[in-house]
């Protein structure tokens, strides 16, 4: 059904403005559309299996006809036709007009694999025997060159094992050939994962494998790289690395570079220091020493000089850090080589999983301790490698058989996640990149279901259609767990996290994620709301300092100045002394401007907060002050799309509170709960598998992401070539089913599909 009573209005979905049919789901859902045809409440459905149409909220499948097209009467001029009605663009008449269709609804699609699927089933094993018929007879299977890989324990191996491709399978089933076959004593073993949680995995793993006993198992030395040499200096010197001086936490860190920051003249509020950590982190991770760091802007050159203090500072007070860890053991190796060697001669075999994420001190650690033996096997996937921006670097793996001299190379390409249709869309798009080992996986099977690309027309729709689709899946039998919805960046994803919210669906995010409404720059526009409701409101002051170039210390003489004349908060800053008449002009007429904003609709607003309040120039000189991957503008458009379901900031403000709320509710819970749906970031999602996919936000400026696409016009492409592993990550989780979802608008502006979905275009028509 196209048409509907709407606002005693006729409306026809194909003429109705696209940006109004969320609304209209909206509202159809509070009951306010009715048939046209029998006058029972319909709905409206934005899904990505079918196009949108009414239906009826009582009986799903019963459809009545839409009434007689009527021609417009051709004396009125086409805009005389419609009325405006809440922000509507509704016909005057309860006729339906025929006018050229305004929607561009765009009808999902499916790749077309142009490859087609040809059972090849993986070469078996020649002849297993010993431990590799135990594991068989246990029911683990490995193909020749997973076998070979389990089987090739001497000298330096490399394992090129693509997505899905077994890998774990393959290690843990390595480590229990060692053991049993080979009867190599367990702690002679070293073996690294990238995470805590990928390591009990493997131990997990082993204690279903037959022949191993427990005690086997936990006398292995497993675990991530800061556990494992974490110990070694524990061993050495308990006092100085005792987990009491350890800076846990973010803010403990976060502390020190703000008291350097201080020194500097920097302001707490306003410079940020969570990427200069990140910076720092990067520097020490490549073993750069605060005198070796040649910064390249001038953001880094400050940077630089909060490096020197942090280092300084620790030191003084016999604290650490985690990346301290490895750089204390690197150091305890290279200034006390006899403890070196105790430690070459205490290990036999290295294993190392996603060695395509290992930086420059992890990578030093274990060159230099298997010295001795060479008995090295890395295990990675460098179309897997998406950690640069924290010192990983995936040339590590490209270059292992030049390091490493006599490598045996064994490449794992059969992929038994996924079936042929995701694995030829993922070939499709890393073939594309330039730097990395060739290889092409290949599938085991072929389900006839196409991966789909879906446009919805912003992200608030794209939120709803994945929603329906998720409802529709499981009224057909699926579970809250068999879905992930994966983003690049945290922000992207607001919208499904309040459609969820609104939902009486379980799901969870990572606990790290802060409510889109408490982002700084966000906060800072709604403090200015906030005041405008309540100008005593002393949070929101402290909030808004910044953005008028105010030192925190500010607020205690606003504090004083309200007592003294008797006013508010907000009244109070029209007498602060700067000392600068420009600033102090401002701040006079600042007050009535805030005032004002009560009574403003949400996005004139925010706006007036942008050009009156001086809100676009904090922006911009925040903007120059390191931040590539979240730009506050961004932010500040991204909020501008979330406020446009809301009549007023009062309205906006309760739905912030309530959001920021459910964000604390959920992430308490999520601890909880296994059978709910993943909201992730990509990155957060390497190594896991999903029975359905969804990837937010296929568009340019988002996968990839601007600030690669900025690095790639200033002539450097690796980061782009990164993107493109990030889409290459999130295209290999899906076991079933995968919807690339590239929304016609981003961010309020048009959005070009992603280009990295060109080739499968081209390729798959
Ligand atoms: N030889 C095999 N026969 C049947 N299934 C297999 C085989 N090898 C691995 N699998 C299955 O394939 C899936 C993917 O394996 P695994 O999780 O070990 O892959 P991975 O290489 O670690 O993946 P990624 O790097 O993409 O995270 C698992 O469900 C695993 O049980």
């Amino acid at each position: 059904m196209k048409t509907a009573f709407y606002k005693n209005s006729l409306i026809n979905l194909d003429i109705l403005n696209r940006e109004d049919y969320q609304k209209l789901y909206e509202d159809g859902k509070k009951g306010l559309v009715t048939c046209s045809s029998c006058g029972e409440q319909v709905r409206l459905y934005l899904g990505i299996q079918r196009p949108p149409t009414f239906y009826h909220h009582l009986d799903r499948n019963s459809f009545c006809d839409d009434p007689l097209v009527e021609s417009p009467s051709g004396s009125e001029e086409e805009e005389d036709q419609y009325v405006e009605r809440d922000g509507f663009r509704l016909p005057k008449s309860r006729n339906i007009i025929t006018a050229e269709p305004k929607a561009s609804y765009k009808t999902a699609q499916a790749l077309k694999i142009l490859q087609p699927f040809t059972k090849q089933k993986p070469n078996s094993p020649k002849q297993s025997n010993g431990y590799m018929k135990q594991l068989y007879r246990a029911g683990v299977q490995f193909d020749e060159n997973q076998e070979k890989a389990v089987t090739s324990t001497q000298g330096p191996l490399l394992i090129l094992a693509g997505a899905g491709s077994g890998k774990t399978r393959v290690l843990t089933a390595r480590t229990a050939y060692m053991l049993v076959e080979q009867n190599i004593a367990p702690n002679r073993l070293m073996l690294v994962t990238f995470t805590a949680k990928a390591a009990a995995e493997m131990k997990k793993r082993l204690i279903g494998y037959p022949g191993l006993t427990s005690g086997q198992i936990n006398s292995i030395v497993s675990g991530t790289f800061h556990s494992i040499f974490y110990k070694i200096l524990l061993h050495h010197d308990r006092e100085r690395w005792s987990g009491e001086h350890l800076l846990k936490k973010d803010w403990q860190r976060e502390q020190i570079v703000k008291e350097a920051g201080r020194k500097l003249g920097l302001d707490d509020k306003e410079f940020a220091y969570d990427l200069a950590l990140q910076q720092i982190g990067l520097w020490k991770n490549t073993l750069q020493a605060p005198q070796q760091v040649t910064p390249e802007t001038a953001w880094e050159e400050k940077v630089a000089l909060l490096y020197k203090d942090y280092e300084k500072v620790k030191a003084n007070n016999g604290v650490f850090d985690f990346d301290d860890m490895l750089i204390g053991c690197y150091q305890l190796f290279i200034n006390q080589p006899h403890l070196l060697e105790q430690y070459q001669n205490r290990f036999d075999y290295f294993l190392i999983d996603e060695f395509q994420d290992i930086n420059k001190v992890q990578y030093e650690l274990i060159k230099m301790l298997s010295l001795r033996t060479h008995n090295v096997c890395a295990v990675g996937d460098d179309d897997q490698s998406i950690y640069a921006f924290r010192g990983s670097d995936p040339s590590y793996l490209l270059k292992f058989e030049k390091e490493f001299p006599g490598t045996k190379m064994v490449i794992l390409n059969q992929n038994y996640r996924s079936p042929h249709e995701i694995v030829e869309t993922a070939n499709t798009i890393i073939a594309a990149n330039q730097q990395r080992h060739k290889k092409e996986m290949k599938a085991q099977y072929a389900l006839s279901v196409q991966p789909m690309i879906f446009y919805p027309y912003d992200e608030e729709e794209e939120a709803t259609m994945i929603l329906t689709d998720i409802q529709e899946k499981i009224e057909n039998g699926a579970k809250p767990e068999n879905f992930a919805i994966l983003f690049r960046t945290n922000t992207a994803s607001r919208a499904v996290f309040e459609r969820l919210a609104a939902s009486s669906l379980p799901f969870k995010m990572d606990q790290d994620v802060e409510s889109f409404y408490e982002r700084f720059m966000v906060r800072g526009v709604l403090s200015f709301f906030r005041l405008s409701l309540n100008e005593d409101d002393s949070e929101a002051i402290k909030n808004i300092l910044p953005s008028l170039f105010l030192k925190q210390s500010v607020f205690r003489d606003l504090q004083a100045e309200s007592i003294l004349k008797d006013c508010s908060m907000l009244e109070a800053l029209s007498h602060v002394k700067t000392g600068f008449a420009f600033q102090e002009q401002k701040l006079k007429k600042l007050v009535n401007i805030v005032r004002s904003l009560s009574s403003t609709p949400p996005l004139q607003a925010i706006e007036k907060v942008e050009k009156e309040l001086g809100y676009q120039d904090f922006i911009k000189k925040r903007g120059n002050e390191g931040n590539k991957l979240e730009k506050g503008s961004d932010d500040i458009r991204d909020l501008k799309v979330a406020a446009r379901p809301f009549s007023t900031i009062m309205e906006l403000i309760e739905h912030a509170n309530h959001m920021s709320a459910m964000n604390r509710e959920i992430k308490a819970l999520g601890k909880k709960m296994d059978n709910a749906i993943i909201l992730s970031t990509i990155h957060r999602s390497k190594g896991l598998e999903y029975q359905n996919v969804y990837v937010l936000g296929a568009v340019d400026g988002s996968i990839p992401h601007d600030f690669s696409l900025d690095s790639y016009r200033n002539g450097d492409p690796q980061p782009l070539e990164e993107e493109r592993r990030l889409l290459y990550v999130a295209v290999t989780r899906a076991m079933e089913r995968l919807y690339l979802s590239v929304p016609q608008y981003r961010r309020g502006r048009k959005a070009n599909p992603s280009r990295f979905l060109s080739i499968l275009k081209k390729e798959h028509k």
